[in-house]
């Protein structure tokens, strides 16, 4: 609160950039400003925010992460009043947008020795902004270094040097992070951050920064907890006694907190029951600002988004994330009368893989014609897709209100989705409760959904079941429940053959079996194969054993049937199983 009350007490105050050390021959360039910078979502709690860049004066001088253009001038001033620009040996961009390429423009002729070190996506984006300082740039991946001196200074360890690791998420698919080996200091760049601006450079007041950390991490963070996760991971093993963030105050006393508190919010986001796959691209940024707020609508009303920059992911990934979605939301820029080609590959994927039955939407930035949009809903819509909200279209950048908007259409989006779920999920046993309490835990006990098909002198018969496990290891055999009326009688019996089809999660092959009622696949529209034993294998199944009965039990209503695996197969290594949720123990 008080953190509030200082900055709403300052907002008159013009932007500076503080200048402070931090570490030995380390220093932090805070530019301020106490207004809001920009209308994106993680700036809307409207207490201006600090663009940090960092000074080390070693054997080597070093500038990390250098402003965007909001303060390119006063950034150059301070600099220069700091240290002599042409004395700059490398200069450290841990990830560039367009803002930041405004001040390397004019920072680059004054640094005329200085290296531009980058990730490799980083470095394609500054060659092609600016080719006249291509011979500068130096890339480097995880793992690399940057010796800053010759000797240990007097610190007992071995050469002072910067550590790298590329850190990508779908919003900063160039990130770096880089810690320095003497300081311990690590630059994080945007993990850790906040939006506020004040005159306190430390976290001190680390309690009172809670709500404005989580905050940034919800917008920033919480629509990529995956890859933020792999990104954690990565600067774990740096012995950190300092975290300098690209914005808000520098963490010193809460570090060994928030560390574990985006592990923390990391996993709270992964164990939400609903997600949705939010893939989006954006040449110039303004499509990625409506999926950002997007995002936010769908996080605050309790659903798990993944967000997917279609530029930086490898086509090849998108089966098995659209698979373990429950929506799909896509978002793309009209460029030329037409959608980006990453996001045309990205429907092809989606229209060619994904179950009808997951809820869509689309929306995306334009200029004037915006066909992109339309050319999506319609293909969505030709393949009888539903819409979680209307195709959302806003000219060039967002205003303020236009991400109002977005926030309402993810959050419209999150309550269609908790809709449509709700038969699985919420309400039947909910209604069940008052009927039955015993059969409604019963219900709790899950099993994958198999179809079993085997052979007969009438032909091939087939039957939808989860009671299933398995049994033993060695040899390796399953467990079978069969009802007395389900006419399975061949394969309760001992030295009977049959092939356990283990369905997939989206493939929605369970429709064409109707509940107890036995059918021959071989003889319908679903796609079959043979194995050598002629046992029938159903082609859109996740993988299938070949079983063969030792053993039956009569217990209750049922036969026990115990089978040994003599052989199987995964048909879809990218694919999960299926499994049938039942609202009562009553149930099959
Ligand atoms: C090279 C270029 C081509 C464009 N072609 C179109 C177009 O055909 N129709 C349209 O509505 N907008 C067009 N625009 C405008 C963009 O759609 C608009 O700038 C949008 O905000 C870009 O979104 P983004 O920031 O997510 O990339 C074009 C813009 C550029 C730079």
């Amino acid at each position: 609160m008080q953190t509030n009350l200082v900055c709403s007490t300052l907002t008159t105050r013009p932007r500076d950039v503080q200048v402070e050390e931090i570490a030995p021959q380390t220093w932090v360039l805070r530019s301020r400003t106490w207004e809001p910078l920009k209308f994106e979502v993680e700036y809307a709690r409207q207490q201006g925010t600090t663009a940090n860049a960092y000074l080390i004066r070693s054997d080597k001088t070093v500038l990390i992460d250098p402003p965007g253009a909001s303060f390119t001038d006063l950034f150059l001033e301070a600099l220069r009043q700091t240290v002599a620009p042409h004395a700059i040996d490398a200069i450290i961009v841990q990830h560039v947008n367009p803002n930041r390429i405004a001040t390397l423009h004019q920072l680059l002729p004054l640094t005329p020795k200085a290296q531009l070190i980058c990730s490799k996506p980083a470095a394609i984006a500054i060659q092609q902004a600016m080719p006249e300082f291509g011979q500068q740039i130096q890339v480097v991946r995880g793992g690399d270094s940057l010796p800053l001196s010759h000797d240990g200074q007097g610190s007992g360890e071995g050469p002072r040097a910067l550590q790298f690791s590329f850190v990508p998420t779908p919003r900063w698919a160039d990130a770096l992070c880089s810690f320095d080996t003497h300081t311990k200091v690590l630059f994080t760049d945007k993990l850790f951050g906040a939006h506020l601006c004040g005159d306190e450079l430390w976290d001190t007041q680390w309690k009172r920064l809670q709500p404005d950390r989580q905050h940034y991490f919800d917008c920033l963070f919480a629509p990529q907890s995956k890859q933020t996760e792999a990104a954690l991971a990565r600067i774990a093993d740096y012995p950190a006694r300092i975290y300098a963030p690209g914005h808000g105050p520098l963490i010193r006393y809460s570090l060994s907190r928030l560390t574990p508190e985006y592990w923390q919010w990391c996993a709270q986001q992964q164990q939400k029951n609903l997600s949705v796959a939010l893939l989006y691209a954006s040449a110039y940024g303004n499509t990625a600002t409506m999926a950002q707020a997007i995002a936010q609508g769908l996080v605050q009303s309790g659903v798990q988004v993944q967000l997917i920059n279609c530029e930086a992911i490898d086509p090849l990934e998108l089966p098995a994330i659209l698979e373990e979605a429950d929506g799909i939301i896509m978002g793309s820029p009209t460029l030329g009368g037409h959608a980006p080609v990453q996001i045309q590959t990205a429907l092809g994927i989606i229209l060619a893989s994904s179950a009808k039955r997951k809820l869509v939407g689309v929306f995306g930035s334009y200029g004037w014609s915006g066909e992109a949009v339309d050319f999506l809903a319609a293909k969505l819509k030709d393949a009888s897709f539903k819409f979680g909200f209307k195709p959302l279209r806003i000219r060039f950048s967002p205003t303020r209100e236009d991400l109002d908007t977005c926030r309402q259409v993810g959050d419209t989006f999150a309550k269609a989705l908790l809709k449509s779920k709700k038969p699985r999920s919420v309400v039947r046993p909910l209604v069940t409760a008052q009927v039955d309490r015993t059969a409604q835990a019963m219900g709790r006990v899950i099993g994958s959904l198999c179809v079993i098909t085997y052979a007969t002198p009438e032909g091939y018969r087939s039957l939808i079941t989860s009671w299933v496990s398995q049994a033993s290891f060695s040899p390796p055999g399953i467990m079978l429940a069969i009802a007395h009326q389900q006419g399975l009688e061949d394969v309760a019996q001992p030295g009977s053959a049959f092939v356990l089809n283990l369905l997939q999660e989206g493939k929605n092959v369970r429709r064409h079996f109707a509940r107890a009622r036995v059918s021959d696949p071989s003889q319908s529209e679903i796609a079959t194969a043979y194995t050598a034993q002629e046992g029938l294998v159903l082609q859109e199944a996740l993988a299938y054993l070949e079983c063969r009965t030792e053993q039956r039990v009569q217990c209750g209503d049922r036969w026990l049937v115990y089978a040994t695996v003599e052989c199987g197969k995964v048909l879809d290594p990218l694919g999960q199983t299926a499994i049938h949720y039942r609202a009562s123990g009553r149930e099959e």
